[in-house]
């Protein structure tokens, strides 16, 4: 699908790509690259680190910053070094890795694609729920071919579950909206929203006590920050109902980890679909790789692949709009940065 982009409006700023080289492609199709390249100049890539950076007569030229997973660190020595940038568009989600107090005292724009990242991600732990309320992860493990009289699974089914979701984020709410297509019960953790915000977007708040012991399937979308870092333990998981499900797509440090092995390997009715670990790669000794009612996937539910095109086409509808004067449509500042994943 070409990009949506209009004709610059005034003489173009020099650009410069911090990308890992091989995402380049598919952030920017051919026929995005053609078009960017119309309308800036394109040094680069700086990255991955180790990698050598443009000449320091090209960084001196650069307004736009263009980046993604592989951007440097944008501390004081880049920041010299690139005297005229005025913004960075970033083609990923999270920005608090490469941001740094420096950046915002220097009053540069920041415009992050996080909400068309948190899409593709919401499709994965939408189809994990989905699956899991279905019982298919133990079926799959236990290899059973036929179907059984389900006394024993009886929570299993869509229709009329209750899903607890931990997080109204952006990938919380597009997972709230995906499932409010069924007929299911959706229970809501999340601090900082009100009953009546809750009320608005169609569930129920809780508390994480009630919301694992109460839920199907618990899905964990909250940022990770300093408060947040191990808020979910042993004593959450262990209430959790027979056969029930905990996914995680959001951070592995979410999770006391030691204490979820200790309740997986105590109660292996449980499953735990993990797409993000403490440490990742997840470790070859890692006892989640052996646990027979542990799913893991590496890391996969953000966008990859043809899917990052969507990022790369909100950075150039931003371009569009600060080369027209526009204001961005998707800036952090600096408080919502330190609020983001
Ligand atoms: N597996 C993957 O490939 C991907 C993972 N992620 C992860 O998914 C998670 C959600 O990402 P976004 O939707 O961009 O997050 P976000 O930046 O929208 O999250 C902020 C929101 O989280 C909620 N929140 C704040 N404190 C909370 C708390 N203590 N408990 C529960 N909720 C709280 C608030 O509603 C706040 O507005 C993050 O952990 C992110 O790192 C995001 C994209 C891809
Ligand atoms: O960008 C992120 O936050 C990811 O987890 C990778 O998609």
């Amino acid at each position: 699908m070409p990009h949506p982009l209009t004709p610059p409006l005034r003489p173009r700023p020099s650009a410069v790509l911090a990308l890992r080289p091989e995402l380049q492609p598919w952030l920017f199709p051919p026929s995005a690259q053609a078009q960017l390249e119309h309308m800036v100049a394109l040094f680069g890539p700086i990255s991955p680190a180790g990698a050598s950076p443009p000449p320091v007569e090209a960084l001196q030229q650069v307004e736009v910053l263009v980046g993604s997973w592989g951007i440097p660190v944008l501390d004081r020595g880049w920041l010299d070094a690139m005297p005229n940038l005025r913004v960075v568009l970033y083609a990923a989600g999270t920005v608090r890795g490469f941001v740094t107090d420096e950046f915002w005292r220097r009053g540069i724009q920041l415009s992050t694609a996080a909400t068309a990242n948190a899409g593709p991600t919401a499709i994965f732990a939408e189809a994990m729920i989905l699956l899991a309320l279905k019982h298919t992860w133990f079926y799959l493990r236990e290899k059973i071919t036929v179907w059984p009289q389900l006394a024993d699974t009886a929570s299993s089914g869509v229709h009329a579950s209750t899903v607890g979701i931990i997080g109204l984020s952006r990938v919380g709410r597009h997972v709230i909206k995906a499932l409010q297509r069924h007929e299911l019960n959706i229970l809501l953790y999340d601090p900082t929203v009100t009953a009546q915000e809750a009320d608005h977007v169609g569930v129920t708040l809780c508390d994480l006590r009630t919301l694992f012991a109460t839920s199907d399937v618990v899905s964990l979308h909250a940022p990770l920050l300093p408060q947040t870092t191990g808020m979910i333990g042993g004593k959450h998981l262990r209430v959790m109902k027979p056969h029930a499900t905990f996914v995680n797509t959001a951070r592995g440090a979410l999770v006391n980890e030691a204490e979820m092995i200790a309740i997986l390997q105590a109660r292996p009715d449980l499953t735990a679909v993990l797409d993000v670990t403490e440490t990742e790669p997840t470790p070859a000794d890692s006892p989640l790789r052996r646990l027979p009612n542990v799913v893991l996937t590496p890391h996969l539910a953000g966008a990859r692949h043809r899917e990052l095109a969507l990022l790369g086409r909100v950075v150039l509808e931003e371009l569009s709009r600060y080369l027209a004067g526009q204001p961005l449509a998707w800036a952090v500042d600096q408080a919502a940065a330190a609020r983001m994943a």
